[in-house]
């Protein structure tokens, strides 16, 4: 219990370390609400990155906002954000803006030489995402999902065993991340960007990224086909949005050599008991039947509070194991996964080797796949982006 408490109280207020020479300095796209767990806390105790601005459509907000954070410079109005990415003293962006603009902004960063940390999912559809990260590419900068939960040593435990072959052949994988109403970042708000159709809205993109994310890269292949999908809509909003925004999502994926998975979201999980009033305990999950056993990890999206690794082979004796740090050292038993992700982009920028990688190739599958299973539902894809990037900004590589 101790030991819960004092892990807690470091990963949300780490002691500030000193920023070495060569930092890089970070501008965050919108004063958004994941902006503090996502980069402003996991920087604090990394010594060569530092917040340096951010821009927000209001004025009052951004100032309100940089104020809050200890943040130098502040970009608004109708100009704000692109301000900020023509400002030269900043190397990389953070791009928390809804789903829906990501791609136009991302793409913008890009252009204006900047390194980008592009929050999940990474854009509205497959196309816009092979188009940014090959544009990365092309660019030379770096271009990273923040798909967090992927950069903990627990999640990367549980693929080390299964690749390990301890267990035997590979047969399932199931994962689930539903929570009870009040749990994510909608908080009571039906008009959150998440359930607009056009900002990239819907629990299968907010939350199933998450899930589709974890069993692709357990079974370390892609799906062949989407075997049966269903979605729940959302019980608000206009006859629209209730045809083409999901409250929660189910789906099973046939994956090469007869490897199935089942991933299932809910983002308001009904309660039990009498008029369904208690609440459910939230079923975050990750779990993989083999030939010879099987292996659970609870929580795999909010490891750091807890976690827990079972091994259950059918021949042999049952373990538990957790993995708050790397088993060289790396990490720390506080660190978010946000940390851990923080850790990978920085080294990757610096040149150096990340502990785990999310490459463009996993990224642009997973949106693929977000959208093989919206069409699945008869919920539909989401709308692409309109923006175009000007012929200059295509044709320039530096
Ligand atoms: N990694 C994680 O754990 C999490 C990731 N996310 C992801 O982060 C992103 C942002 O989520 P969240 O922080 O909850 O979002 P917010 O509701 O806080 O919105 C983010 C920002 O979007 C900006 N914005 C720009 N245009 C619009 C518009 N038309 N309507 C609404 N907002 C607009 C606002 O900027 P301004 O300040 O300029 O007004 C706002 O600050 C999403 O991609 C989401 O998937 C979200 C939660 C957790
Ligand atoms: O990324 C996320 O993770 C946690 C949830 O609260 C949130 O809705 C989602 O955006």
């Amino acid at each position: 219990m101790f030991e819960f408490i004092g892990r807690l109280s470091k990963a949300f207020n780490p002691t500030p370390v000193p920023k070495s020479d060569g930092v890089l300095r970070c501008g965050i796209l919108g004063a958004a609400k994941i902006a503090p767990l996502a980069v402003i806390i996991p920087t604090k105790s990394h010594s060569e990155f530092i917040i340096s601005a951010v821009a927000a459509r209001s004025k009052d907000k951004a100032e309100a906002f940089a104020k809050k954070h200890g943040i130098e410079k502040v970009y608004s109005g109708a100009t704000g954000y692109q301000d900020l990415l023509d400002d030269k003293d900043i190397d990389v962006i953070y791009n928390p803006l809804p789903n829906g603009l990501h791609y136009e902004w991302t793409l913008k960063a890009l252009a204006a030489g900047k390194h980008v940390l592009l929050e999940k999912p990474s854009t509205n559809t497959e196309e816009e995402a092979r188009i940014l990260f090959e544009y990365a590419d092309k660019k030379g900068l770096v271009l990273l999902e923040a798909a967090h939960s992927r950069f903990h040593p627990a999640f990367i435990r549980v693929k080390e065993i299964i690749d390990s072959g301890e267990l035997g052949k590979l047969k399932n994988v199931k994962s689930t991340l539903c929570v009870p109403r009040m749990m994510v970042g909608e908080g009571k708000n039906d008009n959150d960007i998440r359930y607009q159709l056009e900002l990239g809205g819907g629990i299968m993109m907010d939350m199933g990224c998450y899930t589709l994310m974890a069993v692709r890269t357990t079974i370390g292949a892609e799906p062949l086909s989407v075997i049966s999908a269903s979605a729940t809509p959302i019980a608000f909003g206009t006859e629209e949005q209730r045809k083409t925004i999901d409250i929660g999502t189910e789906a099973a994926l046939a994956f090469p050599s007869d490897v199935t998975a089942e991933i299932q979201c809910h983002s308001r999980w009904p309660g039990w008991g009498p008029f369904g009033l208690l609440p459910r305990y939230p079923d975050v999950k990750l779990e993989a039947t083999c030939e010879g056993g099987k292996i659970t990890l609870d929580n795999f999206v909010v490891p750091t509070l807890y976690h827990k690794i079972q091994v259950v082979p059918i021949n042999g004796k049952k373990r538990t194991e957790w993995a708050y740090t790397f088993k060289d050292g790396t990490g720390e038993d506080w660190w978010l996964t946000y940390r851990y992700q923080l850790e990978a982009f920085v080294d990757k920028i610096k040149g150096r080797q990340p502990k785990t990688w999310i490459t463009g190739e996993e990224s642009i599958g997973n949106m693929k796949w977000i959208e093989e299973i919206y069409k699945a539902t008869g919920f539909g894809v989401r709308p692409k982006s309109s923006f175009v990037l000007s012929e200059a900004d295509v044709a320039s590589t530096a």
